[in-house]
């Protein structure tokens, strides 16, 4: 382990943009503590884009906005998050003011929130939406509407005609698409989406995808992109972080945890996933239920659902190591005793062409 922490310390100081350490949430609840996001330990890199996939209530909603301090209140976040912009000081995310995190939200970390394309203020134009937020920042509107408009047409729309538009008028794939435009709009170096195609069909999110990746590239954005939806993330990410009771169980490159996946629950994960290869009967649905986040089991969370536990994960909870595909330049981690058996112990049904295959 320690050849990894010394390349962590490394990576810091050059290609990292965020980093977070033992990053956790919690609402005070009258049946207990709610541990809602547990301890995450991440470094994002400048210029990828990281996907983060797990069951619906495993966590992802908390940890996009916990990296924005913008969970819903009463929540306490905790740990600490440190943003590294390509240019000037460090930032102590959880130690900003709320003016500085107003700031922040908009003109380094952007985050389109879950459900947000119902968002728009009905009463106003989307013109108007876009001179609000440049007013706010107090960006001139001449230079701030130019880029507006180039935004607007690099996600495929027509800037007259959107700028016009009051939010009913457009479509819900030409909302979202405008939405991706306004919260690119102070030029932040990150942006977090929480299922930015959660709600439209399959075209549209396809073509959503290919507009995410081609912003990334021109902008050369950083982006932490959430969902439920392995499959979108495979083809969208570098790296994939898989979530579970509320922590990351395992992280590496998009590829690696689709094809050689280190833990239990990241294979279970991929077995249960509906796919046009695989036809419905042979789906293996995960049996048993995902943990509450006011009694969370001891030792490794899964163990209650995991095929391969035994004593030692009831009674030891096992942190980040390296999987068998793990490489020193692409570190490939999981949160699992037994890394090294699982690849054998639970075999993949991945047959023919089912996830995209980079590199
Ligand atoms: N405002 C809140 N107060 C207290 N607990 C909450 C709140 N919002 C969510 N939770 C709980 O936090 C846990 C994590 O929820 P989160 O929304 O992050 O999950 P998710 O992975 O984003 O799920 P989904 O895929 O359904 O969006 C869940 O147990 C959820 O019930
Ligand atoms: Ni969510």
């Amino acid at each position: 382990m320690s050849t990894h922490n010394s390349q962590q310390t490394a990576a810091s100081e050059e290609d990292t943009i965020v980093t977070t350490r033992d990053l956790s949430v919690s609402y005070d609840l009258e049946r207990g503590e709610s541990r809602v996001l547990d301890g995450v330990d991440v470094d994002i890199r400048r210029g990828e884009i990281l996907g983060v996939v797990g069951e619906s209530g495993s966590g992802k909603s908390m940890f996009a906005s916990a990296l924005l301090d913008a969970v819903p209140e009463p929540g306490l976040t905790m740990g600490d998050i440190q943003y590294y912009p390509e240019r000037g000081e460090t930032i102590d995310v959880l130690d900003q003011t709320d003016e500085e995190l107003r700031q922040m939200r908009w003109e380094d970390i952007s985050m389109v929130f879950q459900g947000a394309m119902d968002s728009w203020n009905p009463t106003i134009t989307i013109g108007d939406h876009f001179e609000e937020t440049l007013k706010a920042h107090r960006v001139p509107k001449g230079e701030g509407m130019e880029r507006a408009r180039q935004l607007i047409s690099d996600v495929y729309l027509d800037p007259d005609r959107v700028l016009s538009s009051y939010p009913h008028e457009l479509s819900g794939g030409m909302k979202q698409r405008a939405l991706i435009a306004l919260s690119l709009l102070l030029e932040p170096e990150v942006l977090v989406m929480d299922e930015p195609t959660a709600a439209l069909d399959l075209l549209m999110q396809r073509s959503i995808i290919a507009l995410l990746s081609d912003l990334q590239e021109e902008y050369n954005l950083t982006m932490v992109f959430i969902t439920h939806d392995l499959e979108l993330a495979s083809g969208l990410a570098d790296r994939i972080a898989v979530m579970y009771a509320f922590g990351f169980c395992e992280i590496g490159p998009a590829n690696k945890v689709i094809h050689s996946g280190g833990h239990p629950y990241t294979r279970a994960l991929i077995n249960s996933t509906p796919n046009l290869n695989t036809p419905v009967e042979e789906m293996e649905p995960i049996e048993g239920e995902s943990p509450d986040p006011v009694n969370v089991p001891d030792g490794c969370s899964y163990h209650p659902r995991c095929p391969l536990s035994d004593e030692h994960c009831i009674e030891s909870n096992p942190t980040m190591r390296p999987t068998p595909s793990d490489e020193r330049d692409a570190p490939h981690e999981a949160t699992c005793h037994y890394t090294d058996k699982v690849p054998e112990e639970i075999p993949l049904h991945i047959e023919g062409v089912r996830y995209d295959e980079r590199e």
